[in-house]
């Protein structure tokens, strides 16, 4: 059982009964494989008796959404479950508890979070979460000062950013979200509708230029451990509970390319709500609240993130320097701005997409919201210098759509 190879629900459920603390003796557990991700397999193991459950996640040795024909390291199961618990240390509650790591076979074993929706589908079904940004802030400050050269020691940073060095994962980003939309790639994958937006892209300078610097960034800015793939797909969400999962593609990045990931989910599900909502009003006011909700996220991360530097900052200099806090917020502020940009591209005209806008039925409600969000995405890219407040994403957002609607 223990050389690797990817597991039958029946062996899930052999390993499971292994791990003695996790069910009672003698257990009779089911096994389900759940997995709907892009790379991996999810098993969900029950003991209907006791009403305990797991998650049991392993890697495969390629990337599940393309085929055997893309071999990807298995070390991914090592740093996301290696992240998952410092992720825990760092921001408490907001990530599934790890019960066991396997690394000949590649698998996390975590805590069942299926009492959560994924949020994408939480979306989709219009609910509204009141306390996402307050819940998603707290991880992106804690998560991101924490592990930063102004919130931790910084030889011991160093050592950190080696055992979370993921260079298979980043090429994916590197190909997937900052070369491939932007050329005729065999990879990228969209509605012959839209061809002449693709075309539109492929043809930007100006637009390549903003690109190619958001990739430097991307490529050399050891800034903070990210997440790295923090999309609403990877959040489980009640009213009341959030909590971040799949933190496979982590290593040290900009900090901007988390928290831009998660603006750019909201906004590509801002884009398709006159699917979603019953009625013109209805889209209306949930396209309100999303913005709302982008709106709260940046503000009470930034509060947030100031309050750690002042109160927990371990950098001499930085801490006295008279404006570098502002400077550094806003820079911040601008890579978010850019990096939510190249998401949204990426999930209209790349290899994956999202469900949000794939699920429209209707041919010409889909054609026009792959547009909008074309629109959003390119213009937030081409703002990313100037931005000066969260307040300019928003307006552009609200721009772009009055000229497409
Ligand atoms: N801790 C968990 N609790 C409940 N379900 C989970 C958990 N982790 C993953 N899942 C289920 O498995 C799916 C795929 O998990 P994910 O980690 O996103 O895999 P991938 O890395 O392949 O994208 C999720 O969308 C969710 O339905
Ligand atoms: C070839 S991987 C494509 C895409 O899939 C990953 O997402 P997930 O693991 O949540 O399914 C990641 O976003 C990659 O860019």
């Amino acid at each position: 059982m223990s050389t690797y190879h990817p597991l039958t629900e029946r062996e899930a459920i052999e390993i499971s009964l292994t791990l003695k603390e996790l069910f009672p003796e003698g257990a009779e557990l089911t096994s389900r494989e759940i997995g709907d991700g892009n790379l991996n397999l999810v098993f969900h193991i029950s003991d209907p008796a006791s009403g305990r459950s797991i998650i049991m996640k392993q890697a495969l040795p390629y990337a599940k959404v393309v085929g055997e024909s893309w071999p990807l390291t298995l070390d991914r199961a090592r740093i996301e479950s290696e992240a998952l618990i410092l992720e825990g240390e760092l921001a408490p509650g907001l990530v599934p508890q790890v019960y066991h790591y396997d690394a000949e076979l590649a698998l996390t074993v975590m805590e069942d979070l299926s009492n959560h929706v994924i949020m994408r589908q939480g979306l989709m079904q219009n609910n509204r979460y009141p306390l996402f940004a307050e819940h998603i802030s707290t991880f992106l400050a804690q998560t991101l000062f924490f592990t930063s050269d102004l919130g931790m020691n910084q030889q011991e940073k160093k050592l950190r950013a080696r055992n979370f060095t993921n260079p298979e994962l980043c090429k994916i980003t590197e190909d997937l979200i900052f070369d491939d939309p932007y050329r005729d790639a065999d990879t990228n994958s969209f509605d012959e509708a839209i061809r002449d937006e693709a075309a539109a892209l492929w043809n930007d300078g100006a637009l390549h230029l903003e690109v190619a610097l958001l990739r430097e960034k991307f490529l050399t800015h050891a800034q903070a451990l990210l997440h790295g793939d923090l999309h609403t797909g990877s959040i489980f969400i009640t009213p009341q509970s959030t909590k971040i999962i799949d933190p496979e593609f982590a290593y040290y990045g900009p900090m901007g390319f988390d928290i831009g990931a998660v603006i750019a989910n909201l906004l590509l599900n801002y884009t398709s709500r006159d699917h979603w909502n019953s009625d013109a009003a209805s889209a209306h006011d949930y396209r309100t609240y999303l913005l709302d909700s982008i709106r709260e996220l940046w503000t009470k991360f930034e509060l947030k993130f100031r309050t750690l530097w002042t109160e927990h900052g371990s950098d001499r200099i930085a801490k006295s320097a008279p404006g570098y806090i502002d400077l550094y917020l806003q820079r911040l502020l601008q890579d978010t701005i850019g990096f939510a940009g190249c998401k949204i591209v990426r999930r209209v005209v790349g290899l994956a997409h999202v469900a949000d806008i794939d699920k429209i039925s209707d041919s010409s409600q889909r054609e026009h919201t792959q547009r909008l969000a074309l629109s959003i995405g390119k213009s937030l890219i081409k703002l990313n210098r100037r931005a000066k407040s969260i307040d300019e994403l928003i307006s552009t957002v609200q721009t772009a759509s009055a000229v497409k609607v």
